[in-house]
């Protein structure tokens, strides 16, 4: 086992802190780099240490690698609202693809050799195919998916002209917490179905609108593949031995084969928090293809990977496990600003 560092981009936000608790179970030195932009300090464990930063500063990279001996780099930071980024195209430009490519030169300049990456099934676009394996045509129709193939881009030219070792990891729908309760989706702005009916089962909201009911999918709402981060994070953990062990180059889908509708998730939070929280029927959003379902055969095969935690009901009751947590250490801040503590 090599004992360089591992530098965690991004590891003050929701996927990122649970890769870092899985690197120290595996004994691997952490540093964690991020602008705190969306993440919260508190989510980094303490004894790691955490630069506030942002990952397009070059001279900041260089510095940590050297200070850190950073062997390998798992980006995570980024922005990752799609509406957002149809809103702001410039802005998602900046911070996904710009930010990456600085930080990509600093990697390959202070001689990182291996870059793990977040990207995402957003590169596929309207993908009609399903399950959709990696070589499905790559038509992202957000600015959000483009700048993340640009990244993928650059990554395999940096592979070629400077021996960059990386692996593209392409999410689908990334849900649920840590099974121990260390780790869950905290940040500020929720936007992700699962977060939401958790927020809406424990009263933080009044309700939740599902987005369109006649799509052609068994019950008309949208299914998506829904992978529960803990087997999402062990994707990243074999991806790093791999290429570590002198494996090639990889981009590979992260997903279970098999998806939930939105009338799913929604029964199955109902079903595990006891509440029967209001649902309005809503029109469709903007840029939601009706499925998203991948084919992960190539994780399973190149990297070993199995699935561990892919049923619905477990990677809900997660998600309500951390909210309810979030919700009990909110109330005493509340009441005390409410004045009545
Ligand atoms: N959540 C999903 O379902 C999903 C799906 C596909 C891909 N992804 C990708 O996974 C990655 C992590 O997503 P997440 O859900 O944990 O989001 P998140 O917002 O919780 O985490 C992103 C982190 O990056 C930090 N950050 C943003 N820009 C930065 C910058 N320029 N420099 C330094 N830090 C910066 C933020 O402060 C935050 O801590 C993102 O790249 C996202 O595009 C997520
Ligand atoms: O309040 C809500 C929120 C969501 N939805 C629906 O639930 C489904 C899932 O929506 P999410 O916002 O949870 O996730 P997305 O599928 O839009 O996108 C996620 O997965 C994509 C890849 O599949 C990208 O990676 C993106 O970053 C990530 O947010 C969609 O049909 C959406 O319309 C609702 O009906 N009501």
């Amino acid at each position: 086992m090599t004992s360089s560092n591992v530098l965690v981009t991004g590891g003050a936000g929701y996927i990122g802190s649970h890769m870092i608790l899985a690197l120290r179970d595996a004994g691997r030195p952490v540093v964690v780099l991020d602008d705190l932009s969306t993440g919260l300090a508190a989510a980094v464990p303490a004894g790691v240490p955490l630069v506030r930063g942002c990952v397009g500063d070059a001279d900041l990279v260089t510095s940590i690698a050297r200070t850190y001996r950073v062997g390998a780099i798992v980006h995570f930071a980024g922005s990752i609202v799609v509406p957002d980024s149809v809103a702001d195209p410039m802005a998602y430009y900046l911070n996904n693809t710009v930010r990456s490519r600085e930080l990509i030169s600093a990697a390959v300049a202070v001689g990182v050799r291996n870059f793990v990456f977040s990207s995402t099934a957003a590169v596929y676009g309207e993908a009609s195919a399903e399950p959709l394996g990696e070589d499905t045509p790559l038509a992202p129709v957000s600015p959000y998916g483009a700048s993340k193939l640009m990244t993928e881009r650059m990554l395999a030219d940096a592979g070629l002209a400077y021996g960059l070792r990386y692996a593209a990891l392409r999410y689908f729908n990334v849900a649920g917490a840590d099974p121990l309760g260390r780790a869950g989706q905290s940040g500020g702005r929720a936007t992700h179905l699962i977060k939401l009916a958790a927020q809406a089962a424990v009263g933080l909201r009044a309700g939740l609108d599902c987005f369109g009911d006649d799509y052609p999918t068994r019950d008309g709402t949208c299914v998506r593949d829904y992978i529960h981060v803990s087997d999402l994070v062990q994707a990243h953990m074999l991806a790093l031995g791999h290429l570590e062990g002198g494996g090639p180059n990889l981009v590979a889908n992260c997903g279970y084969g098999f998806g939930a509708s939105v009338r799913e998730v929604i029964g199955a939070m109902k079903r595990a928090s006891g509440v029967d929280f209001p649902v309005r029927p809503a029109p469709r959003r903007a840029g939601d293809p009706a499925a998203l379902v991948a084919d992960a055969t190539r994780l399973r095969e190149t990297l070993g990977w199995v699935a561990r935690h892919d049923d619905l009901d477990g990677i809900v009751a997660s998600a309500l496990a951390w909210e309810r947590r979030l919700a009990e250490t909110r109330r005493p801040a509340f009441t005390a600003a409410m004045g009545h503590a």
